[in-house]
């Protein structure tokens, strides 16, 4: 009967055109976590339920879904979502009603502010998460004197902002700080101009491409050079759409720019692909059902056509078990207390409070990996180093942040055959 049954609102960003539209994967993998908690009763007899819409990562659309999603019956629990725009939108407003917002798709390190979202959790880490790791990095390979490339977007700034704070504790001298909105080309010429050799990119993939472009027209690349990327680009970024975006470099000289950078990213999917999560699936197991979900909503998974968000995939899925196990802990509360959580309404906030710090205790081992939360609500998680050795990707190891450890393979090739440097390094002929 329909009081055992848990309301939960969800906004995923499917259509559109701007921004992420991660929410075509996130979906259908919500639907199957929300599948595999209601067959597991992890609701001890209680059936989650899902009532969601299309933001199209546009958030002026994200605040009309979620007004629709509470001004309908029946009353949300808590609201999902997706997009970093949509997610700062929904969280400083979800306050009103006492809603905590878990955000399954939102990079931007803004949402760390517990000040102006007192409510936020996320799955998704921020992308301040890659600092400590390059700041790893630099202190391993004697790096003590940086350069920052960056594109003029908002989850860049922040990010940039977090790098300057820790090179400073790290005694890393961050000698310019070059952005662009478009063309790259002035601020690659700075870099040429203050002989800058280490230098951190942060920019989405189409501008990515055009500053690789520019780095091999000004021969800001080889030997002398160690370029920090961002991980999430597609694995052959810099190989495609030339023509389409009007990059005046050929495929090859893409190649010889790119050959040698740095990657980091957060870790999206278990990597122990035999091990047992949480709901009994190992992340393999997991990859087959989301993909078998996704062929039949008419994606080219078998010609490696994936849609939006199938990295993130893992967080949205993981992102339902977080409520449900947080759910359950507020229901055995209540329980003792002589109440309910269905008296749950947006007035409530004794209730939103309970919810609140059971998701902010939640700990557990999902698709994604260790599911746990900060302070501010942010994902805690792994990240993983990569390098372009001979056009490929190659793992370069792992860091963990709470444990300050770095796994290192020692994998990595450096064009020179040894550690580029960080000046010019004159040598007094005696
Ligand atoms: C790794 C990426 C692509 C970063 O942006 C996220 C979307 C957002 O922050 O709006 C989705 N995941």
């Amino acid at each position: 009967e329909d009081d055992k049954v848990l309301h939960i609102g969800g906004i995923f960003p499917i259509g559109g055109k701007g921004g992420w539209q991660g929410g075509q994967a996130c979906e259908p993998a919500v639907r199957l976590a929300l599948e595999d908690v209601n067959k597991n009763s992890v609701l001890s007899g209680y059936q989650l339920k899902l009532h969601w819409n299309d933001s199209e990562c546009d958030p002026g659309l994200g605040a009309s879904v979620m007004y629709d999603l509470l001004y309908n019956k029946p009353q949300k629990l808590m609201l999902l979502a997706g997009c970093s725009t949509v997610c700062t939108t929904v969280a400083e407003a979800a306050k009103m009603w006492n809603l905590v917002v878990l955000c399954y798709g939102a990079s931007s390190p803004a949402l760390s502010d517990r000040n102006r979202f007192p409510t936020l959790f996320r799955t998704h880490p921020s992308a301040t998460v890659h600092s400590p790791t390059r700041i790893t990095l630099m202190k391993k390979f004697e790096w003590y004197r940086i350069a920052i490339l960056q594109q003029t977007e908002e989850v860049f700034i922040s990010t940039v902002e977090d790098i300057e704070t820790r090179c400073k504790q790290n005694g890393i001298e961050i000698i310019t700080r070059q952005s662009f909105v478009s063309d790259p080309g002035d601020a690659v010429k700075n870099l040429r101009r203050q002989d800058a050799r280490i230098i951190v990119g942060l920019f989405y993939v189409v501008a990515a491409r055009k500053v690789l472009c520019e780095m091999y027209k000004q021969q800001l690349y080889g030997k002398a050079y160690v370029w920090f990327f961002i991980g999430w680009y597609e694995d052959n970024w810099f190989e495609v759409n030339l023509e389409k975006e009007g990059i005046e470099c050929t495929k090859k000289e893409m190649r010889i720019a790119a050959e040698g950078h740095i990657t980091t990213e957060a870790l999206m999917w278990n990597q122990n692909i035999n091990q047992k999560t949480i709901s009994g699936m190992t992340s393999e197991d997991f990859r087959k059902r989301l993909e078998n979900v996704l062929r039949s909503g008419g994606y080219a998974i078998d010609r490696h056509r994936y849609p939006e968000g199938y990295q993130e995939a893992p967080l949205a899925y993981d992102a339902v078990w977080a409520v449900a196990l947080a759910f359950n802990k507020t229901m055995g509360i209540l329980e003792k207390q002589g109440k309910s959580i269905t008296s749950f309404n947006y007035n409530n906030k004794e209730i939103a409070d309970h919810i609140y710090s059971a998701i902010n205790s939640t700990q557990f081992l999902g698709i994604s990996g260790y599911v746990a939360f900060s302070s501010q609500g942010d994902r805690i998680a792994l990240t993983q180093i990569e390098q372009v050795i001979e056009g490929k990707y190659v793992k370069l190891g792992y860091y963990d942040t709470q444990s300050d450890n770095l796994t290192w393979f020692d994998k990595e090739k450096w064009i020179g055959g040894k550690v580029p440097q960080d000046r010019t390094v004159i040598r007094r002929v005696l």
